[in-house]
Protein backbone atom coordinates (compact mmCIF):
# COMPACT_ATOMS: atom_id res chain seq x y z
CA UNK A 1 0.00 0.00 0.00
CA UNK A 2 1.35 3.43 -0.87
CA UNK A 3 1.29 6.76 1.13
CA UNK A 4 -1.99 7.50 -0.12
CA UNK A 5 -4.21 5.26 1.92
CA UNK A 6 -3.19 7.33 5.18
CA UNK A 7 -4.17 10.42 3.44
CA UNK A 8 -7.43 12.26 5.07
CA UNK A 9 -10.53 12.80 3.59
CA UNK A 10 -13.54 14.39 4.30
CA UNK A 11 -17.30 13.34 4.08
CA UNK A 12 -16.90 15.25 0.17
CA UNK A 13 -14.13 12.98 -0.01
CA UNK A 14 -11.44 16.23 0.27
CA UNK A 15 -8.02 15.54 2.87
CA UNK A 16 -8.98 16.20 5.85
CA UNK A 17 -8.50 14.41 9.27
CA UNK A 18 -5.29 13.04 7.86
CA UNK A 19 -5.80 9.84 9.05
CA UNK A 20 -4.35 10.78 12.45
CA UNK A 21 -6.14 9.72 15.43
CA UNK A 22 -5.40 12.68 17.33
CA UNK A 23 -8.94 12.92 18.70
CA UNK A 24 -7.85 12.69 22.24
CA UNK A 25 -4.53 14.11 21.89
CA UNK A 26 -3.41 10.19 21.61
CA UNK A 27 0.40 10.23 20.73
CA UNK A 28 1.62 9.99 16.93
CA UNK A 29 4.38 7.58 15.63
CA UNK A 30 6.06 10.67 14.82
CA UNK A 31 5.81 11.25 18.76
CA UNK A 32 8.07 7.51 19.34
CA UNK A 33 11.80 7.86 19.39
CA UNK A 34 13.27 5.69 17.03
CA UNK A 35 10.44 5.82 14.37
CA UNK A 36 11.81 5.27 10.98
CA UNK A 37 11.00 7.40 7.64
CA UNK A 38 10.69 5.68 4.48
CA UNK A 39 12.13 7.83 1.04
CA UNK A 40 9.11 9.84 1.23
CA UNK A 41 10.52 10.68 4.25
CA UNK A 42 7.49 9.45 6.00
CA UNK A 43 7.22 7.05 9.04
CA UNK A 44 6.46 4.21 8.78
CA UNK A 45 4.88 1.81 11.16
CA UNK A 46 6.95 0.21 13.42
CA UNK A 47 4.43 -2.52 14.50
CA UNK A 48 7.07 -4.64 17.08
CA UNK A 49 7.58 -1.98 19.28
CA UNK A 50 4.34 -0.94 20.05
CA UNK A 51 2.67 -0.72 23.20
CA UNK A 52 -0.20 -2.67 23.82
CA UNK A 53 -3.13 -1.43 26.61
CA UNK A 54 -1.77 -2.99 29.86
CA UNK A 55 -5.73 -2.81 30.99
CA UNK A 56 -7.32 -6.40 31.64
CA UNK A 57 -9.88 -7.04 28.70
CA UNK A 58 -12.58 -6.96 31.44
CA UNK A 59 -11.24 -3.08 31.56
CA UNK A 60 -10.94 -2.61 28.09
CA UNK A 61 -12.97 -0.65 25.75
CA UNK A 62 -16.86 -1.88 25.61
CA UNK A 63 -18.08 0.48 23.66
CA UNK A 64 -18.06 1.57 19.73
CA UNK A 65 -16.02 4.72 18.86
CA UNK A 66 -19.07 6.64 16.52
CA UNK A 67 -16.08 7.30 13.71
CA UNK A 68 -14.89 3.31 13.99
CA UNK A 69 -18.90 2.83 13.95
CA UNK A 70 -19.75 4.82 10.61
CA UNK A 71 -17.08 2.82 8.85
CA UNK A 72 -17.82 -0.53 9.61
CA UNK A 73 -21.26 0.49 8.85
CA UNK A 74 -20.20 1.36 5.43
CA UNK A 75 -18.29 -1.72 5.08
CA UNK A 76 -20.67 -3.88 6.46
CA UNK A 77 -23.30 -2.28 3.95
CA UNK A 78 -21.03 -2.74 0.62
CA UNK A 79 -20.47 -6.10 1.65
CA UNK A 80 -23.90 -7.08 2.30
CA UNK A 81 -26.27 -4.74 0.50
CA UNK A 82 -24.20 -4.11 -2.47
CA UNK A 83 -23.91 -0.77 -1.38
CA UNK A 84 -21.68 2.24 -2.94
CA UNK A 85 -19.36 3.84 -0.12
CA UNK A 86 -19.34 6.92 -1.56
CA UNK A 87 -23.75 6.94 -1.45
CA UNK A 88 -23.55 5.05 2.32
CA UNK A 89 -20.89 7.03 4.19
CA UNK A 90 -22.72 10.77 4.26
CA UNK A 91 -25.75 9.47 4.95
CA UNK A 92 -24.17 7.67 8.10
CA UNK A 93 -21.87 10.11 9.19
CA UNK A 94 -25.84 12.51 8.95
CA UNK A 95 -26.98 9.83 10.84
CA UNK A 96 -24.25 9.51 13.63
CA UNK A 97 -23.83 13.28 13.89
CA UNK A 98 -20.11 13.01 13.14
CA UNK A 99 -18.50 16.26 13.40
CA UNK A 100 -15.69 17.24 10.92
CA UNK A 101 -12.53 15.53 12.81
CA UNK A 102 -14.84 12.07 13.23
CA UNK A 103 -15.87 12.34 9.37
CA UNK A 104 -12.34 12.68 8.13
CA UNK A 105 -11.38 10.03 10.05
CA UNK A 106 -14.51 7.86 9.37
CA UNK A 107 -13.92 8.55 5.86
CA UNK A 108 -10.15 7.64 6.02
CA UNK A 109 -10.73 4.39 7.69
CA UNK A 110 -13.68 3.00 5.42
CA UNK A 111 -12.37 4.24 1.94
CA UNK A 112 -8.56 2.79 2.84
CA UNK A 113 -10.09 -0.60 4.37
CA UNK A 114 -11.87 -1.19 0.99
CA UNK A 115 -9.13 -0.12 -1.17
CA UNK A 116 -6.86 -1.99 0.98
CA UNK A 117 -8.69 -4.94 1.17
CA UNK A 118 -6.63 -6.83 -1.15
CA UNK A 119 -3.41 -6.32 0.70
CA UNK A 120 -5.40 -6.53 4.47
CA UNK A 121 -7.06 -9.85 3.10
CA UNK A 122 -3.67 -11.02 2.28
CA UNK A 123 -2.30 -10.23 5.75
CA UNK A 124 -5.17 -11.67 7.69
CA UNK A 125 -4.93 -14.47 5.97
CA UNK A 126 -1.56 -15.98 7.45
CA UNK A 127 -3.06 -14.73 11.24
CA UNK A 128 -5.88 -16.72 10.80
CA UNK A 129 -6.32 -20.44 11.37
CA UNK A 130 -8.72 -20.97 9.07
CA UNK A 131 -9.47 -19.59 5.15
CA UNK A 132 -11.29 -15.81 5.51
CA UNK A 133 -14.22 -16.88 3.35
CA UNK A 134 -14.98 -19.47 6.29
CA UNK A 135 -15.07 -16.13 8.73
CA UNK A 136 -18.32 -14.42 9.25
CA UNK A 137 -18.41 -11.95 7.20
CA UNK A 138 -19.12 -9.06 9.53
CA UNK A 139 -15.65 -10.03 11.76
CA UNK A 140 -14.03 -10.18 8.55
CA UNK A 141 -14.91 -6.60 7.61
CA UNK A 142 -13.61 -5.78 11.53
CA UNK A 143 -10.56 -7.23 10.61
CA UNK A 144 -9.92 -5.41 7.66
CA UNK A 145 -10.89 -2.13 9.74
CA UNK A 146 -8.38 -2.83 12.46
CA UNK A 147 -5.81 -3.62 9.84
CA UNK A 148 -5.67 -0.18 8.14
CA UNK A 149 -5.33 1.53 11.09
CA UNK A 150 -2.22 -0.34 12.34
CA UNK A 151 -0.71 -0.58 8.89
CA UNK A 152 -1.53 2.39 7.18
CA UNK A 153 -3.16 5.10 9.77
CA UNK A 154 -1.13 7.11 12.62
CA UNK A 155 -3.05 5.61 15.10
CA UNK A 156 -1.36 4.37 18.00
CA UNK A 157 -1.44 0.53 17.57
CA UNK A 158 -3.09 0.39 21.06
CA UNK A 159 -5.64 2.66 20.46
CA UNK A 160 -6.15 0.90 16.95
CA UNK A 161 -6.42 -2.59 19.03
CA UNK A 162 -8.42 -1.65 21.73
CA UNK A 163 -11.06 0.54 20.04
CA UNK A 164 -11.46 -2.43 17.32
CA UNK A 165 -12.13 -4.88 20.00
CA UNK A 166 -14.20 -2.72 21.48
CA UNK A 167 -16.30 -1.86 18.19
CA UNK A 168 -16.55 -6.02 17.92
CA UNK A 169 -17.97 -6.49 21.74
CA UNK A 170 -20.30 -3.59 21.12
CA UNK A 171 -21.52 -4.69 18.09
CA UNK A 172 -20.50 -8.00 16.86
CA UNK A 173 -19.82 -10.06 20.71
CA UNK A 174 -17.79 -10.91 23.29
CA UNK A 175 -16.44 -14.20 21.15
CA UNK A 176 -16.13 -12.79 18.11
CA UNK A 177 -13.98 -9.98 19.54
CA UNK A 178 -11.44 -12.20 21.34
CA UNK A 179 -11.08 -13.52 18.05
CA UNK A 180 -10.09 -10.15 16.74
CA UNK A 181 -8.11 -9.23 19.61
CA UNK A 182 -5.87 -12.47 18.82
CA UNK A 183 -6.06 -11.53 15.07
CA UNK A 184 -4.86 -7.76 15.21
CA UNK A 185 -2.25 -8.57 17.71
CA UNK A 186 -0.73 -10.72 14.86
CA UNK A 187 -1.38 -8.38 12.35
CA UNK A 188 0.52 -5.55 14.42
CA UNK A 189 3.43 -7.98 14.97
CA UNK A 190 5.08 -6.13 11.60
CA UNK A 191 4.85 -3.68 9.57
CA UNK A 192 3.06 -2.55 6.39
CA UNK A 193 6.34 -2.87 4.76
CA UNK A 194 7.69 -6.25 6.42
CA UNK A 195 4.50 -7.82 5.72
CA UNK A 196 4.94 -7.11 2.28
CA UNK A 197 8.40 -8.08 2.46
CA UNK A 198 7.20 -11.62 3.92
CA UNK A 199 4.14 -11.72 1.18
CA UNK A 200 6.38 -11.42 -1.72
CA UNK A 201 9.34 -13.11 -0.47
CA UNK A 202 9.41 -15.70 -3.44
CA UNK A 203 7.54 -13.71 -5.72
CA UNK A 204 9.10 -12.82 -9.23
CA UNK A 205 5.63 -12.25 -11.39
CA UNK A 206 5.86 -8.22 -11.35
CA UNK A 207 1.81 -8.47 -12.23
CA UNK A 208 1.52 -10.00 -8.53
CA UNK A 209 3.51 -8.22 -6.79
CA UNK A 210 2.66 -4.54 -8.11
CA UNK A 211 -1.13 -6.22 -7.54
CA UNK A 212 -0.36 -7.33 -3.72
CA UNK A 213 1.63 -3.84 -2.94
CA UNK A 214 -1.01 -1.60 -4.59
CA UNK A 215 -4.01 -3.76 -3.49
CA UNK A 216 -5.58 -4.15 -7.13
CA UNK A 217 -6.91 -7.00 -8.44
CA UNK A 218 -4.38 -8.85 -10.94
CA UNK A 219 -6.60 -8.43 -13.70
CA UNK A 220 -6.79 -4.59 -13.77
CA UNK A 221 -3.24 -3.90 -13.28
CA UNK A 222 -2.62 -6.01 -16.46
CA UNK A 223 -5.57 -4.22 -18.11
CA UNK A 224 -4.19 -0.51 -17.05
CA UNK A 225 -0.61 -1.14 -17.85
CA UNK A 226 -2.03 -2.38 -21.38
CA UNK A 227 -3.93 0.94 -21.30
CA UNK A 228 -0.80 2.87 -20.18
CA UNK A 229 1.15 1.97 -23.39
CA UNK A 230 -1.97 1.85 -25.64
CA UNK A 231 -2.52 5.76 -24.97
CA UNK A 232 1.13 6.40 -25.34
CA UNK A 233 2.56 6.19 -22.01
CA UNK A 234 5.38 3.82 -20.41
CA UNK A 235 4.32 0.91 -18.79
CA UNK A 236 6.51 2.10 -16.06
CA UNK A 237 4.20 4.26 -15.21
CA UNK A 238 1.59 1.58 -13.48
CA UNK A 239 3.34 1.95 -10.25
CA UNK A 240 2.46 5.17 -10.31
CA UNK A 241 -0.81 5.19 -11.71
CA UNK A 242 -1.85 2.03 -8.83
CA UNK A 243 -0.58 4.53 -6.06
CA UNK A 244 -2.46 7.31 -7.33
CA UNK A 245 -5.81 4.82 -7.27
CA UNK A 246 -5.16 4.60 -3.83
CA UNK A 247 -5.42 8.24 -3.17
CA UNK A 248 -7.67 10.57 -1.81
CA UNK A 249 -8.87 12.49 -4.65
CA UNK A 250 -8.86 16.20 -4.38
CA UNK A 251 -12.66 17.88 -4.69
CA UNK A 252 -12.78 19.76 -7.42
CA UNK A 253 -15.55 22.49 -8.05
CA UNK A 254 -16.72 23.85 -11.20
CA UNK A 255 -18.61 27.47 -11.52
CA UNK A 256 -21.16 26.61 -14.13
CA UNK A 257 -19.93 29.71 -16.59
CA UNK A 258 -21.55 33.08 -17.12
CA UNK A 259 -24.04 31.96 -13.82
CA UNK A 260 -21.72 31.10 -10.97
CA UNK A 261 -18.57 31.86 -9.28
CA UNK A 262 -15.99 30.32 -6.83
CA UNK A 263 -15.75 33.75 -4.77
CA UNK A 264 -17.59 32.04 -1.41
CA UNK A 265 -15.34 28.85 -2.28
CA UNK A 266 -12.09 30.33 -2.46
CA UNK A 267 -12.85 32.85 0.79
CA UNK A 268 -14.08 29.34 2.57
CA UNK A 269 -9.91 28.41 1.50
CA UNK A 270 -10.71 27.08 -1.38
CA UNK A 271 -7.73 27.11 -3.97
CA UNK A 272 -8.02 27.91 -8.05
CA UNK A 273 -7.80 25.10 -10.48
CA UNK A 274 -4.53 25.27 -12.33
CA UNK A 275 -5.69 22.61 -15.09
CA UNK A 276 -9.19 24.81 -16.35
CA UNK A 277 -10.56 28.16 -16.20
CA UNK A 278 -13.46 28.27 -13.42
CA UNK A 279 -12.41 25.65 -11.28
CA UNK A 280 -10.89 25.33 -7.80
CA UNK A 281 -9.77 22.70 -5.19
CA UNK A 282 -11.58 22.44 -2.37
CA UNK A 283 -10.80 22.55 0.99
CA UNK A 284 -12.77 20.52 2.55
CA UNK A 285 -15.14 20.54 4.55
CA UNK A 286 -19.31 20.50 3.81
CA UNK A 287 -19.22 21.89 0.31
CA UNK A 288 -23.44 22.10 0.86
CA UNK A 289 -23.38 25.30 3.15
CA UNK A 290 -21.74 27.04 0.40
CA UNK A 291 -24.81 29.25 -1.26
CA UNK A 292 -23.71 28.93 -4.54
CA UNK A 293 -23.36 25.06 -4.05
CA UNK A 294 -27.09 24.84 -3.02
CA UNK A 295 -27.78 27.18 -5.79
CA UNK A 296 -26.25 24.54 -7.72
CA UNK A 297 -23.91 27.81 -10.20
CA UNK A 298 -21.32 25.77 -8.69
CA UNK A 299 -21.06 21.93 -8.98
CA UNK A 300 -18.54 19.20 -7.43
CA UNK A 301 -17.00 18.04 -10.54
CA UNK A 302 -13.65 16.32 -11.53
CA UNK A 303 -11.38 18.66 -13.47
CA UNK A 304 -11.00 15.66 -16.33
CA UNK A 305 -14.69 15.89 -16.45
CA UNK A 306 -14.44 20.17 -16.80
CA UNK A 307 -12.12 19.70 -19.76
CA UNK A 308 -13.63 16.60 -21.83
CA UNK A 309 -17.25 18.66 -21.59
CA UNK A 310 -15.66 22.20 -22.35
CA UNK A 311 -13.39 20.13 -25.31
CA UNK A 312 -16.90 19.12 -27.03
CA UNK A 313 -18.16 22.25 -26.68
CA UNK A 314 -15.12 24.45 -28.00
CA UNK A 315 -14.00 21.65 -31.08
CA UNK A 316 -14.26 23.23 -34.20
CA UNK A 317 -17.84 22.67 -36.04
CA UNK A 318 -18.28 23.05 -39.61
CA UNK A 319 -22.16 22.87 -39.90
CA UNK A 320 -24.33 24.82 -42.01
CA UNK A 321 -25.15 27.94 -40.43
CA UNK A 322 -28.82 27.90 -39.76
CA UNK A 323 -29.71 29.39 -36.72
CA UNK A 324 -28.74 28.79 -33.14
CA UNK A 325 -26.03 25.53 -32.41
CA UNK A 326 -28.41 22.21 -31.44
CA UNK A 327 -26.36 20.05 -28.83
CA UNK A 328 -26.91 16.46 -27.35
CA UNK A 329 -25.80 15.12 -24.40
CA UNK A 330 -26.93 10.79 -25.37
CA UNK A 331 -25.82 9.68 -22.01
CA UNK A 332 -26.79 12.21 -19.38
CA UNK A 333 -27.02 11.24 -16.27
CA UNK A 334 -26.88 12.33 -12.95
CA UNK A 335 -26.12 15.65 -15.43
CA UNK A 336 -22.66 16.58 -14.37
CA UNK A 337 -21.25 17.67 -17.71
CA UNK A 338 -24.53 18.35 -18.84
CA UNK A 339 -24.80 21.11 -16.37
CA UNK A 340 -21.64 22.52 -17.86
CA UNK A 341 -22.34 21.82 -21.36
CA UNK A 342 -26.07 23.39 -20.59
CA UNK A 343 -24.45 26.69 -19.04
CA UNK A 344 -21.82 26.74 -22.15
CA UNK A 345 -24.77 26.17 -24.52
CA UNK A 346 -26.32 29.08 -22.93
CA UNK A 347 -23.40 31.44 -22.85
CA UNK A 348 -23.28 30.75 -26.99
CA UNK A 349 -26.86 30.71 -27.49
CA UNK A 350 -26.87 26.95 -28.40
CA UNK A 351 -29.41 24.64 -27.15
CA UNK A 352 -28.92 20.88 -25.62
CA UNK A 353 -30.94 17.91 -25.33
CA UNK A 354 -30.12 15.88 -22.84
CA UNK A 355 -30.67 12.36 -22.77
CA UNK A 356 -30.72 9.97 -20.18
CA UNK A 357 -32.87 6.02 -19.82
CA UNK A 358 -33.06 5.82 -15.96
CA UNK A 359 -35.86 7.50 -14.41
CA UNK A 360 -34.10 8.44 -11.48
CA UNK A 361 -30.89 9.52 -13.08
CA UNK A 362 -33.16 12.35 -15.33
CA UNK A 363 -34.25 13.19 -12.65
CA UNK A 364 -30.79 14.11 -11.18
CA UNK A 365 -30.28 15.57 -14.62
CA UNK A 366 -33.06 17.86 -14.21
CA UNK A 367 -32.22 19.12 -11.23
CA UNK A 368 -28.15 18.82 -12.26
CA UNK A 369 -29.62 21.40 -14.98
CA UNK A 370 -32.36 23.37 -12.98
CA UNK A 371 -29.34 26.21 -12.19
CA UNK A 372 -29.27 27.18 -16.22
CA UNK A 373 -32.24 28.66 -17.43
CA UNK A 374 -34.56 26.55 -18.73
CA UNK A 375 -35.42 27.78 -22.35
CA UNK A 376 -32.03 26.39 -22.98
CA UNK A 377 -32.21 22.69 -22.22
CA UNK A 378 -34.34 19.88 -22.24
CA UNK A 379 -34.52 16.39 -21.00
CA UNK A 380 -35.31 12.97 -22.59
CA UNK A 381 -35.93 10.19 -21.01
CA UNK A 382 -35.30 7.12 -23.02
CA UNK A 383 -32.71 4.93 -25.37
CA UNK A 384 -29.89 7.09 -26.64
CA UNK A 385 -29.43 3.88 -29.37
CA UNK A 386 -32.77 5.50 -30.70
CA UNK A 387 -32.22 8.86 -30.84
CA UNK A 388 -29.58 8.38 -34.06
CA UNK A 389 -32.87 7.31 -36.09
CA UNK A 390 -35.42 9.71 -34.15
CA UNK A 391 -33.71 12.73 -35.11
CA UNK A 392 -31.03 11.93 -38.09
CA UNK A 393 -28.31 14.78 -38.66
CA UNK A 394 -29.97 17.25 -36.08
CA UNK A 395 -27.44 18.29 -33.51
CA UNK A 396 -23.97 20.31 -34.28
CA UNK A 397 -22.39 18.87 -31.34
CA UNK A 398 -22.90 15.42 -29.53
CA UNK A 399 -21.39 14.20 -26.14
CA UNK A 400 -21.64 10.67 -25.91
CA UNK A 401 -20.15 9.72 -22.68
CA UNK A 402 -20.85 6.14 -22.55
CA UNK A 403 -21.25 3.52 -19.79
CA UNK A 404 -18.13 2.07 -19.12
CA UNK A 405 -16.16 0.11 -16.51
CA UNK A 406 -15.03 3.05 -14.73
CA UNK A 407 -11.53 1.64 -14.12
CA UNK A 408 -10.35 5.51 -14.86
CA UNK A 409 -12.49 6.15 -11.29
CA UNK A 410 -11.17 3.79 -8.85
CA UNK A 411 -9.98 6.29 -6.71
CA UNK A 412 -13.10 7.84 -6.31
CA UNK A 413 -14.89 5.00 -5.61
CA UNK A 414 -13.06 2.23 -3.09
CA UNK A 415 -14.79 -0.59 -3.39
CA UNK A 416 -14.91 -0.86 -7.18
CA UNK A 417 -12.20 -2.27 -8.01
CA UNK A 418 -13.44 -5.71 -6.37
CA UNK A 419 -16.74 -5.88 -8.19
CA UNK A 420 -15.80 -5.39 -11.84
CA UNK A 421 -14.80 -8.02 -13.41
CA UNK A 422 -12.97 -8.47 -17.56
CA UNK A 423 -16.67 -9.65 -18.57
CA UNK A 424 -17.40 -6.34 -17.39
CA UNK A 425 -15.83 -4.53 -20.31
CA UNK A 426 -17.24 -7.56 -22.81
CA UNK A 427 -20.44 -7.20 -21.64
CA UNK A 428 -20.31 -3.39 -22.39
CA UNK A 429 -18.69 -3.47 -25.90
CA UNK A 430 -21.86 -3.51 -27.84
CA UNK A 431 -23.87 -0.63 -25.75
CA UNK A 432 -20.60 1.52 -26.49
CA UNK A 433 -20.54 0.86 -30.44
CA UNK A 434 -24.33 1.30 -30.58
CA UNK A 435 -24.29 4.46 -28.30
CA UNK A 436 -21.42 6.12 -30.59
CA UNK A 437 -23.08 4.68 -34.23
CA UNK A 438 -26.45 6.52 -32.93
CA UNK A 439 -24.16 9.69 -31.90
CA UNK A 440 -23.11 9.77 -35.27
CA UNK A 441 -25.99 9.53 -37.07
CA UNK A 442 -27.82 11.80 -34.67
CA UNK A 443 -24.93 14.49 -35.55
CA UNK A 444 -25.08 16.73 -38.67
CA UNK A 445 -22.75 16.68 -41.29
CA UNK A 446 -19.63 19.26 -40.15
CA UNK A 447 -20.61 18.72 -36.57
CA UNK A 448 -18.51 16.93 -33.94
CA UNK A 449 -19.34 13.65 -31.71
CA UNK A 450 -17.29 13.45 -28.60
CA UNK A 451 -16.92 10.11 -27.31
CA UNK A 452 -16.04 9.69 -23.34
CA UNK A 453 -15.65 7.20 -21.18
CA UNK A 454 -13.80 7.65 -17.72
CA UNK A 455 -12.23 4.15 -18.41
CA UNK A 456 -8.23 3.88 -20.36
CA UNK A 457 -9.52 0.50 -21.38
CA UNK A 458 -8.58 -0.11 -24.80
CA UNK A 459 -11.60 -2.10 -25.48
CA UNK A 460 -13.82 0.65 -24.04
CA UNK A 461 -11.76 3.76 -25.82
CA UNK A 462 -9.62 2.93 -28.94
CA UNK A 463 -10.85 -0.21 -30.41
CA UNK A 464 -14.63 1.10 -29.62
CA UNK A 465 -13.68 4.19 -31.69
CA UNK A 466 -12.02 2.25 -34.79
CA UNK A 467 -14.41 -0.08 -34.71
CA UNK A 468 -17.12 2.45 -35.45
CA UNK A 469 -15.13 4.40 -37.50
CA UNK A 470 -13.87 1.40 -39.82
CA UNK A 471 -17.73 1.50 -40.70
CA UNK A 472 -18.02 4.50 -42.38
CA UNK A 473 -16.22 7.02 -44.57
CA UNK A 474 -17.88 9.96 -43.83
CA UNK A 475 -15.99 10.29 -40.64
CA UNK A 476 -12.62 12.01 -39.30
CA UNK A 477 -10.64 12.63 -36.45
CA UNK A 478 -9.53 15.31 -34.71
CA UNK A 479 -6.92 16.02 -32.40
CA UNK A 480 -8.46 15.66 -29.34
CA UNK A 481 -5.34 16.23 -27.48
CA UNK A 482 -4.64 19.62 -29.14
CA UNK A 483 -8.22 20.17 -28.46
CA UNK A 484 -8.18 19.28 -24.68
CA UNK A 485 -5.15 22.12 -24.50
CA UNK A 486 -6.48 24.49 -26.53
CA UNK A 487 -9.17 24.53 -22.92
CA UNK A 488 -7.21 24.14 -20.39
CA UNK A 489 -5.57 26.98 -18.92
CA UNK A 490 -2.22 27.47 -21.12
CA UNK A 491 -0.94 24.23 -20.19
CA UNK A 492 0.01 21.37 -22.40
CA UNK A 493 -0.99 18.32 -20.84
CA UNK A 494 0.01 16.00 -23.11
CA UNK A 495 -3.15 14.03 -23.12
CA UNK A 496 -2.63 13.43 -27.01
CA UNK A 497 -1.67 10.07 -28.41
CA UNK A 498 -2.62 9.46 -32.61
CA UNK A 499 -5.25 11.71 -32.29
CA UNK A 500 -6.81 10.34 -29.54
CA UNK A 501 -6.56 11.52 -26.03
CA UNK A 502 -6.43 10.18 -22.67
CA UNK A 503 -5.94 11.86 -18.88
CA UNK A 504 -4.11 9.99 -16.31
CA UNK A 505 -4.55 10.09 -12.14
CA UNK A 506 -0.99 10.22 -12.06
CA UNK A 507 -0.29 12.65 -14.62
CA UNK A 508 -3.05 15.15 -14.30
CA UNK A 509 -4.79 14.35 -10.96
CA UNK A 510 -7.56 13.95 -12.92
CA UNK A 511 -9.99 10.40 -13.45
CA UNK A 512 -8.56 8.41 -16.35
CA UNK A 513 -11.45 10.12 -18.18
CA UNK A 514 -11.06 9.14 -22.34
CA UNK A 515 -11.65 11.78 -25.39
CA UNK A 516 -12.49 11.20 -29.11
CA UNK A 517 -13.79 14.10 -31.27
CA UNK A 518 -15.32 12.20 -34.33
CA UNK A 519 -16.34 15.10 -36.89
CA UNK A 520 -18.94 14.23 -39.19
CA UNK A 521 -17.53 15.21 -42.93
CA UNK A 522 -19.49 18.29 -43.91
C1 LIG B 1 -20.82 7.48 -17.60
S1 LIG B 1 -22.45 7.80 -17.18
C2 LIG B 1 -22.66 9.43 -17.79
C3 LIG B 1 -22.14 10.48 -16.84
C4 LIG B 1 -22.64 11.86 -17.20
N1 LIG B 1 -22.27 12.24 -18.53
C5 LIG B 1 -22.15 12.91 -16.22
O1 LIG B 1 -21.18 13.62 -16.51
O2 LIG B 1 -22.75 13.02 -15.15
C6 LIG B 1 -23.33 6.86 -18.37
C7 LIG B 1 -24.82 7.05 -18.35
O3 LIG B 1 -25.33 6.34 -19.47
C8 LIG B 1 -26.60 5.87 -19.13
N2 LIG B 1 -27.02 4.84 -20.08
C9 LIG B 1 -27.07 3.50 -19.91
N3 LIG B 1 -27.61 2.92 -21.01
C10 LIG B 1 -27.90 3.91 -21.87
C11 LIG B 1 -28.51 3.94 -23.14
N4 LIG B 1 -28.93 2.82 -23.76
N5 LIG B 1 -28.71 5.15 -23.71
C12 LIG B 1 -28.30 6.28 -23.11
N6 LIG B 1 -27.71 6.31 -21.91
C13 LIG B 1 -27.52 5.13 -21.29
C14 LIG B 1 -26.43 5.40 -17.71
O4 LIG B 1 -27.69 5.31 -17.05
C15 LIG B 1 -25.53 6.50 -17.13
O5 LIG B 1 -26.32 7.48 -16.53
Amino acid sequence: MSESGRRGHNSSGGRDGGGRDNRDNRGTRGDRSGSKRNAQGRERNRGPQRGFSTNAPSQRTRRADPARLVAFEVLRAVASEDAYANLVLPARIREHRLDRRDAGFATELSYGALRGQGTYDAILARCVDRPLDQLDPAILDALRIGAHQLLSMRVPAHAALDQTVGLARAVIGAGPSALINAVLRKVAAHSMEEWLDLLLDQETDATRIAALRHSHPEWIVRALRQSLVNHGRPASDIEALLEADNAAPVVNLVALPGLGDLDEALEQGATAGELVEGSAMSAGGDLGRLESVRQGTTRVQDVGSQLVARAVAGADVETSADGNERWLDLCAGPGGKAALLAALAHRDGATLLANEPAPHRAKLVQQALSAVPSATWSVRTGDGREVGSEEPESFDRVLVDVPCSGLGALRRRPESRWRRSPKDIADLGPLQRELLASAIDAVKPGGVVGYVTCSPHPAETTAVVSDVLAKRTDLELLDAGDALDRVSLGRELGAGHELTAQLWPHVHQTDAMFLALIRKKA
